[in-house]
């Protein structure tokens, strides 16, 4: 199940923390950088305020990537219960240092290693992670003025990373200058937890926290963890839906059976219409509704898998990943080739 980990610069915002529910109470800094450090001394009070009731991690500082340095750190922090190290930018050979370095503390304190998606991320780097016995794994971003998570990387690609941290037996989180509208997007992905700051503060993420926000990503994260529903019945049966659409959304992409398609992209045009039972008389946020964003990312996904040969291809399993989500009850897909003569070629079909 999705856990929600919330960043905190002490006792008094990890009690609040708690008190919104979060799963994690990650100690950090925000005025020292991405993953700026507390002191010890906040470490252990925070330690002996959360008291059991939640696990208590903590960054181990923006440092330069040395093993020294990074073990020294991770020594001075070995009470959390987690301890994330950075792997900033630097060359392969000096992050892997830094990792087998750590091979003999990961034996007795949890690691988990931050890859940063604005900071030349080496995912290939996993395997040396399970190999020197790290916990687990996360993406963050390091610059957090310049947009969040989905900027820097794909659903698609991150789905790749929680897939390559399974396969490494890792656990595995994102974060990021995360929103709420990012929530329901990553959700998908089935990361072991999502990681919060700025959104959990009246405003700056080197503001304080704030029990409202906590408890929005609180009851999104829930949202995703509830088990599914039965399929809502489809629109026919003369049950209330909402039609929740993607239209003439066009990217290039590699498709078609003919030798002439191989090898390049072309347009193709997506239009999507879903049929969703709402969930609330009243929505308000985002646990409330189901977004377009989660049709948009499929087609992206879609489209990032490769050379399809058939649009039929395409519309069947566009409509197999949307009616993946259980909120919707019935799907009409159009897959559009626009420069094949014609303004449109293509097809349009409806499941169930
Ligand atoms: O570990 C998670 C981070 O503290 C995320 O911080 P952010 O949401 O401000 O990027």
């Amino acid at each position: 199940m999705m856990k929600f980990l919330a960043s905190v610069t002490g006792p008094e915002e990890a009690e609040l923390a708690l008190e919104g529910g979060a799963d994690v109470i990650d100690l950090k800094d925000p005025r020292r950088g991405a993953l700026g450090a507390v002191s010890p001394e906040v470490l252990a009070a925070t330690i002996a305020r959360v008291a059991g009731r939640r696990p208590v991690s903590a960054v181990a500082g923006d440092l330069p990537i040395e093993a020294n340095a990074v073990r020294e750190a991770v020594a001075a922090r070995a009470a959390a219960d987690f301890v994330k190290i950075g792997l900033f930018p630097a060359s392969r050979d000096d992050r892997q240092d830094v990792i087998f370095g750590l091979a003999a503390q990961a034996a007795e304190t949890p690691l988990i290693a931050v890859f940063f998606a604005d900071g030349d991320p080496d995912f290939s780097l996993l395997t040396d992670l399970a190999r020197a016995g790290f916990h687990g794994a996360m993406i963050d971003t390091m610059g957090k003025e310049s947009g969040g998570l989905l900027k820097h990387l794909s659903v698609h690609q991150l789905g790749d990373f929680v897939a390559a941290c399974r396969a490494q037996n890792l656990v595995c989180g994102l974060a990021g200058s995360l929103e709420a509208p990012d929530v329901p997007r990553l959700g998908v992905l089935k990361p072991d937890y999502l990681g919060f700051r700025r959104a959990l503060t009246t405003g700056r993420r080197e503001e304080g926290l704030s029990l409202d926000a906590v408890q929005t990503i609180r009851a999104l994260i829930d949202a995703e963890a509830s088990p599914a529903p039965a399929r809502a019945p489809a629109a026919a049966s003369g049950a209330r839906t909402d039609r929740i659409f993607v239209r003439d959304f066009t990217l290039d992409m590699q498709i078609g059976a003919y030798g002439f398609e191989r090898g390049r992209t072309q347009k193709v045009r997506f239009s999507v219409d879903a049929s969703v039972a709402p969930t609330s008389s009243a929505p308000s946020a985002m646990a409330d509704i189901y977004s377009y964003d989660l049709i948009m990312d499929a087609v992206r996904g879609l489209v990032a898998r490769g050379h399809t040969d058939l649009v039929e291809t395409l519309a069947e399993d566009l409509a197999e990943a949307v009616l993946a989500d259980r909120r919707v009850a019935a799907v009409m897909v159009r897959v559009e080739k626009l420069e094949l003569g014609p303004a449109a070629v293509g097809i349009e079909i409806r499941r169930p």
